[in-house]
């Protein structure tokens, strides 16, 4: 399997953003079951909390304190005073990944990967472009393509609303053409992708349909705001049990279909194409059960 492959297998189901500036926050997060956590320095925090925020993210990212969840910062983005600082100070800190808000062009991702070459970031660390402009919706491909260090696109769904002068409503339609384009173009480009976040912790139902709508647009999982939506976003996106065992079945009736181009499994036609799919739901399968 290639890096790039083993790159889009890597569970990313549940991706926690987390205040840096929440000390708090920062402890918990060492024991929840998330894939991936974002230190945030943007939105999250206030500027007059900005430059302790940067320091506490640095610190956690070099702590080795957070076992094998994937560490990344998410800086404040290149128009604003503190984009400079903060990308100098993560690329000394050397997390997994630097997220950037608001990215909408090939020539800001060159822009980005120069200042991540510049700062002398450790080779492990990749970028994350955040897609949540109207702009970058129009651009994703071009975003997506434009550097090996890119390997995650990260939907900003609340940015993308207030931008289109939309409103949140339940089944997102006012975005569907937005989420699809950059969705085209992850998969166009093989990167991976992660859905927006969902705003109101309290509405749990509400939050496991756009989980569910998410996984069945094709999203590799979903950026959240608290605690209590890890356990959900870690179930839509992983293979159910019942897939996993639709999966096997077709392996077993393509064998012993051996040399005929098409075969029937649950009365379904299987092709080729529908081997590829169950090999790839049952490497995801493994994939998230080796991190348990
Ligand atoms: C949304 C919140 C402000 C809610 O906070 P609060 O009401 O305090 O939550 P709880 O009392 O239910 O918290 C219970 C315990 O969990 C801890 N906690 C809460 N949130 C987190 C978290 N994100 N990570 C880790 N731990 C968390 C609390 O400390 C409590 O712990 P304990 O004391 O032990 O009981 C709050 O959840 C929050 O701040 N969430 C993150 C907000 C954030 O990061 N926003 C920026 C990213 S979203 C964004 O910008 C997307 C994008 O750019 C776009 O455009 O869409
Ligand atoms: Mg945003």
């Amino acid at each position: 399997m290639s890096a790039g492959e083993q790159e889009l297998l890597r569970p990313r189901r549940s991706v926690l953003y987390m205040p840096s500036s929440n000390a708090r926050a920062l402890e918990k997060a060492k024991d929840l079951d998330c894939d991936a956590l974002i230190l945030d320095l943007e939105d999250a925090v206030a500027p007059d909390a900005k430059a302790e925020a940067r320091e506490a993210a640095c610190a956690a990212a070099g702590s080795g304190a957070y076992g094998h969840r994937e560490l990344t910062i998410r800086v404040n983005g290149a128009d604003t005073a503190w984009h400079d600082d903060d990308l100098a100070a993560a690329c000394a800190a050397g997390p997994d990944a630097i997220v950037v808000p608001k990215v909408d062009s090939a020539a800001a991702v060159h822009a980005l990967t120069d200042a991540l070459e510049r700062h002398g970031a450790p080779d492990r660390t990749t970028l994350w472009a955040m897609v949540e402009t109207p702009r970058a919706m129009l651009h994703a491909e071009e975003i997506a393509a434009a550097s090996e260090r890119l390997s995650v696109l990260v939907m900003g769904t609340n940015d993308l609303v207030k931008e289109l002068y939309a409103e949140h409503v339940p089944g997102r339609a006012p975005l569907l053409t937005g989420l699809s384009l950059a969705l085209l173009a992850a998969r166009a480009t093989g990167r991976v992708i992660l859905d927006g976040v969902y705003n109101d912790v309290k509405d749990t139902d509400g939050f496991l349909a756009e989980c569910r709508q998410g996984r069945e647009m094709g999203f590799d999982g979903k950026t959240l705001i608290h605690p209590g939506q890890v356990a959900g976003a870690n179930e839509a996106f992983s293979p159910s049990a019942a897939a996993v065992e639709d999966a096997h079945g077709v392996l077993e009736a393509w064998e012993q279909g051996a040399g005929s181009g098409v075969v029937t499994y649950r009365g379904r036609m299987v092709e080729n194409l529908h081997v590829e799919s169950a090999r790839r739901t049952l490497a995801l399968h493994e994939a998230v059960s080796a991190g348990r």
